[in-house]
């Protein structure tokens, strides 16, 4: 399967920024994986643009497109990516997104000025998309959802830049975070890459045995949703 271009991009300025890793990493679950995407990478100048576009280009593909009003980051990660991909956004299609908008939150409450929790577009009737960098356990997810929801917004989906297709530890043995959060919100959730596009993609670019310990990962591990 051959994968597109801004996949292909997105996935070689990850491995050559060193935000996609190959070996051997302990990841929360505890879990050994065989790879590991560190999203606070994002920030180098060889990382920043490919990553951004790749998010733009995801969404600008995806089912989610023209169906949200509001791209939401949640703090702190969050912030940036909002910033930066409503910026691709425009660039990459100026009609399409003139009229959207972004916002964030903060994590603690400010109490003077303008006060409050969110910054940037009002959420209220809103249809909103969260975007972040990855899904752990769904926890900060569940969080934003609630958040949005609090300040009159409807959650529409969730973008991230990887989905592990991995199942939740001590879950059904067949269900992954992201599939759980699907499952829970009835709500799509959309990522620039998958496992499987790893595998695909760094075949002939990594070793040999790299490629071989992620399938036995993916043989052990992997979700069915
Ligand atoms: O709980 P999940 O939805 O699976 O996501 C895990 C999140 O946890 C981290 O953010 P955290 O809330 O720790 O805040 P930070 O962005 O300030 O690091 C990370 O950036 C993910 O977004
Ligand atoms: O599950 C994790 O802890 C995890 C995996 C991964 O690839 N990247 C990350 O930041 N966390």
């Amino acid at each position: 399967m051959s994968l597109p271009e801004y996949k292909k991009d997105f996935l070689k300025a990850a491995v050559a920024g060193g935000a996609l890793r190959f070996g051997s990493f302990e990841l929360k679950s505890k879990r050994t994986s065989p790879y590991f995407f560190n999203a606070g990478d994002f920030y180098t100048g060889e990382l920043h643009e490919p990553i951004m576009d790749a998010y733009a280009q995801t969404i600008a593909a995806s089912e989610l497109a023209d169906g949200f009003d509001v791209l939401f980051g949640p703090a702190y990660k969050g912030i940036p990516l909002a910033a930066t991909v409503f910026y691709a956004l425009i660039k990459t299609d100026r009609a399409r997104y003139a009229k959207a908008a972004y916002s964030f939150d903060r994590k603690e409450a400010k109490d003077h000025g303008e006060g409050g929790s969110i910054v940037g577009s009002p959420l209220k009737g809103k249809r909103v998309l969260i975007i972040d960098d990855v899904v752990s356990a769904g926890t900060a997810k569940r969080q934003a959802i609630d958040m949005i929801r609090a300040a009159g917004g409807t959650v529409v989906g969730i973008v991230v830049a990887l989905d592990r297709q991995e199942t939740l530890p001590g879950g059904d043995g067949k269900t992954s975070a992201i599939g759980q959060l699907r499952k829970e919100y009835q709500i799509p959730i959309i990522s620039i890459v998958k496992l499987d596009d790893i595998i695909d993609g760094m075949k002939g670019v990594i070793s040999d045995s790299d490629i071989k310990n992620i399938e036995e990962y993916r043989t052990k591990f992997g979700a069915s949703d």
